[in-house]
Parts: C-alpha cells; structure tokens; sequence
C-alpha cells in the first residue's frame, strides 16, 4: 500500500528553483531515505510535503487523498508528523509537557502512548520532569523523536536526525528508529546527510541533486553503485578517478 506519493513536485523561493519535478514513493512500513548533499533541496522537499511551503506544480498524496498546499496543521490531522532537528524542542517546558504536546490533534488520552515512547528511551522518563532545555542535545533529539510519535503519525518524516551528534549517538538514535518501524510499523521517510547509517537502515532511498532525483530504488541496490560509493559513502580512489568525477557525475545509472 502506498502511503505518500508525490509527483513531479517543483518548489520555489522566488526566482530559484529548489525542487525541479521531484517524484518519490513510500510504501506502508517502509523506511524511505532522501540523500544528498548540502542545499540539494532535501529540506525543501520536507517542508512542501508538510505544508510549510506551498509547491508551484506537482502532487502529494497521502493514501490517495491530495495534502499539497494545505495548512500544516491539516497536514498533521491528516496523519504526517514532522520531527525537526532535535533542537527544536520547547525548552521551558517540561519533557514529558512536550510529549503530550505531539498529542495535541487527538482526542483520546494519550497516557499510553507516552508509556511506549518511555519504554523506547527511558531517559526520556528519568527526565520527564525537568526542563527540555536541560537535556543533552542526543537526549533533545529522542525528545523530537517521541514527540513525533505522540501524534500516532501514519507517516513519520525525520530531517536529519544525526545532526550535530557523536558518532555513538547517532548509533544509538538510529537503532532505536530501526526498532520503531520493525516493532511499530511506522512508515518513515528520513532525510539525511550520514548516507552511510540512513542507507543501513532505510529499504528504499533516493539521491536529490540541485532539486532532481537522480537515482532510487532498494537500498542493498544503491550500496552497490560505484556513484554513491564514491561522491556519497567516500570510498574514492585514487586520484586518476578523481579527475573523472566531474563527467561520472553525470551519468547516474
Ligand atoms: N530561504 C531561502 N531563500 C532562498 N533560497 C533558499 C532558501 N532556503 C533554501 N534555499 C535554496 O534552495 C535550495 C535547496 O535548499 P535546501 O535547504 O532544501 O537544501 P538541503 O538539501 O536541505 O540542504 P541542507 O542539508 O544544507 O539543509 C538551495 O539552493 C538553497 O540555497
């Protein structure tokens, strides 16, 4: 089943271009990834299917129904949480009052939900009285994560979530989305510079470059091209290739 289709998305800041007919799938339990490097549109694309920015052409479907344009709120209600990088979490309020923030658009209680998303990062609940502000910025980034969950999303979108972490962490933080979609069955789409840890965990990933997709498909396919060992998991050789980067860098295969 597949729940976000976009098609042939084009997003503009003004006169510049940013998503240049961008089209991806996610199908239901699936962890999608985005890749690409710096200004290559990733955000961009986050925020038009989350309705902060409105696309000048293109589809967004999420089970079939069209989401492009709408408010962002609309867009939460129809079942899309956001989960920005980490430090974007209310840092007078208390964690576990940010918690039940991402709970806002339900009715029910959401005791539960506050239990399983305790039960993925207990220090979230040692902590849950203190300030958000206080956490590490790791333990801001699980924050985000749980808050996103709080809203019981049909679609989880991460942007970037290894930013700014160490190394272990980012490990760590990976793993437990890992478990997440294994466990829960939450469909993800992640974007992220760290190829290496978002193509180990994602089953489907797409390459954007200045606004376009350049290439997609499984995963275990991606880490076998030459190209995206190269420019995106740093396995270049010497330097004779080196030169030939500019011209191999058009011919995605
Ligand atoms: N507020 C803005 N005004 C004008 N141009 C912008 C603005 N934000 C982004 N852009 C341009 O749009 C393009 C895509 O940017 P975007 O932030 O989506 O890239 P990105 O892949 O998310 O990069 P990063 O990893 O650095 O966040 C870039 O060329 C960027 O310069």
């Amino acid at each position: 089943m597949t729940v976000l289709s976009v098609r042939n998305l084009e997003t503009f800041y003004g006169a510049i271009m940013a998503l240049r007919g961008v089209s991806i799938d996610v199908t239901e339990g699936e962890i999608v990834t985005i890749l690409g490097a710096n200004g290559a549109g990733k955000s961009t694309l986050m925020k038009t299917i989350a309705g902060l920015m409105d696309p000048e052409k293109g589809s967004i479907e999420l089970f079939g129904q069209s989401i492009a344009g709408l408010e962002p709120d609309r867009v939460v209600r129809a079942g899309v949480s956001l989960v920005p990088e980490g430090r974007e979490v209310f840092p007078y309020l208390t964690v576990e009052e940010n918690l039940k923030l991402g709970a806002y658009t339900r009715r029910d209680d959401p005791a539960s939900d506050l239990e399983l998303v305790y039960d993925y990062f207990p220090i979230l609940k040692e902590r849950r009285k203190q300030n958000a502000g206080y956490l590490s910025g790791g333990q801001q980034q699980m924050l985000a994560i749980g808050r996103g969950l709080m809203a019981r999303p049909r679609l989880m979108m991460l942007d970037e979530p290894s930013l700014g972490l160490s190394p272990l962490l980012t490990q760590e933080i990976f793993g437990i989305i890992a478990r997440l979609n294994a466990e829960q069955k939450v469909t993800m789409l992640l974007v992220e510079q760290n190829a290496h840890i978002a193509l180990a965990t994602a089953h489907t990933g797409y390459v954007l470059e200045m606004g376009r997709i350049v290439m997609g498909g499984p995963t275990e396919k991606l880490r076998a091209s030459d190209d995206i060992q190269e420019f995106y998991l740093g396995k270049a050789e010497a330097n004779e290739r080196g030169q030939k980067r500019w011209k191999r860098r058009k011919t995605w295969r």
